[in-house]
C-alpha cells in the first residue's frame, strides 16, 4: 500500500523516508514506506503488535546493521543526506540520531559517568565543561533535583522512572538532532510515565522526537503527528488530532476505536 502524505508547508521535514523496504532474512517487514518526519515536532508510530513500528524506528539510526540477516532498501534522508548509504561512520549517525529503549538500560557506573561516557566519545571537554554538560542534560531530563546530591552513586540504584530519565539525559547529552524513543514508558508506573510525557513535550523545542507507543492515549497526549501502521504498511499519517478525531481510513478508525487490534 503506497500512502504518500505531504506535510503542511509550515513544517520542515527532518527525516524523509522514501521507498523504504526492510527485510529480516526473507521476511518483508516494511513495505515501501514513504513518510516525512517534521522537525521540532513529536511523531508517534502506532499500530497492533508486529506491524513494524520498532523496525521502522530502528532503521533511522541503522541499528539493524548489527545483524547480518537484516537489510534495508530505499532512502532515509536526514536533512537531505541518505543515512542508509552514507559513508559517515555509523557512530556519527547515532550521535545525530539518538535512541532510548523500552527498558531503562543505565550503564553499570555512576550517574555522572552514565552521562559523561557518551559525551567523551565525541568531545574532549575540560572537567568544568563536562560538569556543566552533565547538569544541563540532567536538568533537561527533569532529573537534576532528584540526583544532584548523589552524582557519584550508581545509576542502577535509581527507580525505574528515574533510570529512564537518566537514559534520556544520556541520549540528549551528546546533543543529537533527532531522539528516537521506543516505548519509553512501557516499564514505568503512571507517575513516572506522566513525567516522561511532560519531558517529551518539552524536548521538542530542541529536538525532533519520534516515539513508538502501544498506548493510544499516550500518542494522543504527546504527539503532533501520528503514523498508523499495519502488517508492514503505513496505512495513514497526519496531524494527531485529525488522525484520532477524523481518520481517513476505515482501518485506522477501527484500530483507534478499539474494534480491532
Ligand atoms: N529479529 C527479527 N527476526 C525476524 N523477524 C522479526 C525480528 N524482529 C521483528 N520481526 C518481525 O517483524 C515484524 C515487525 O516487528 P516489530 O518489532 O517492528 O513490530 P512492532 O510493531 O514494533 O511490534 P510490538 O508492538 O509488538 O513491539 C513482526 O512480524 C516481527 O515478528
Amino acid at each position: 500500500m503506497d500512502v504518500k502524505v505531504e506535510l503542511p508547508v509550515t513544517e520542515k521535514p527532518k527525516l524523509a523516508v522514501r521507498n523504504l523496504n526492510f527485510y529480516y532474512g526473507h521476511f518483508h517487514a516494511l513495505k515501501n514506506i514513504h513518510l516525512d518526519i517534521p522537525e521540532n515536532k513529536v511523531t508517534a508510530f502506532i499500530g497492533p503488535s508486529g506491524c513494524g513500528k520498532s523496525t521502522l524506528l530502528r532503521t533511522f539510526n541503522r541499528m539493524f546493521e548489527l545483524y547480518p540477516e537484516q537489510r534495508a532498501e530505499g532512502q532515509i534522508l536526514l536533512d537531505g543526506d541518505n543515512i542508509l548509504t552514507s559513508k559517515d561512520d555509523v557512530s556519527l549517525i547515532r550521535a545525530k540520531i539518538g535512541m532510548v529503549f523500552q527498558k531503562p538500560t543505565p550503564f553499570p557506573m555512576s550517574i555522572y559517568d552514565n552521562i559523561a561516557f557518551g559525551v567523551k566519545l565525541f568531545e574532549t571537554l575540560p572537567r568544568v565543561e563536562m560538569d556543566e554538560r552533565v547538569e544541563w542534560a540532567l536538568k533537561k531530563a527533569a532529573l537534576w533535583n532528584e540526583v544532584k546530591d548523589k552524582l557519584g552513586q550508581s545509576g542502577s540504584g535509581l527507580s525505574g522512572g528515574q533510570q529512564q530519565r537518566l537514559c534520556i539525559a544520556r541520549g540528549i547529552a551528546i546533543k543529537p538532532e533527532v531522539l528516537l524513543l521506543d516505548e519509553p514508558c512501557s516499564a514505568l508506573d503512571p507517575i513516572s510515565t506522566g513525567k516522561i510525557e511532560e519531558l517529551i513535550h518539552e524536548l521538542k523545542s530542541d529536538y525532533t522526537v519520534v516515539i513508538v507507543t502501544h498506548n493510544m492515549q499516550q500518542a494522543a497526549r504527546c504527539s503532533d503527528y501520528t503514523a498508523y501502521m499495519y502488517l508492514g504498511d503505513l496505512i495513514e499519517f497526519g496531524p494527531t488530532s485529525e488522525l484520532f478525531m477524523k481518520p481517513k481510513k476505515k482501518d485506522t478508525e477501527d484500530y483507534i476505536t478499539g474494534r480491532f487490534g
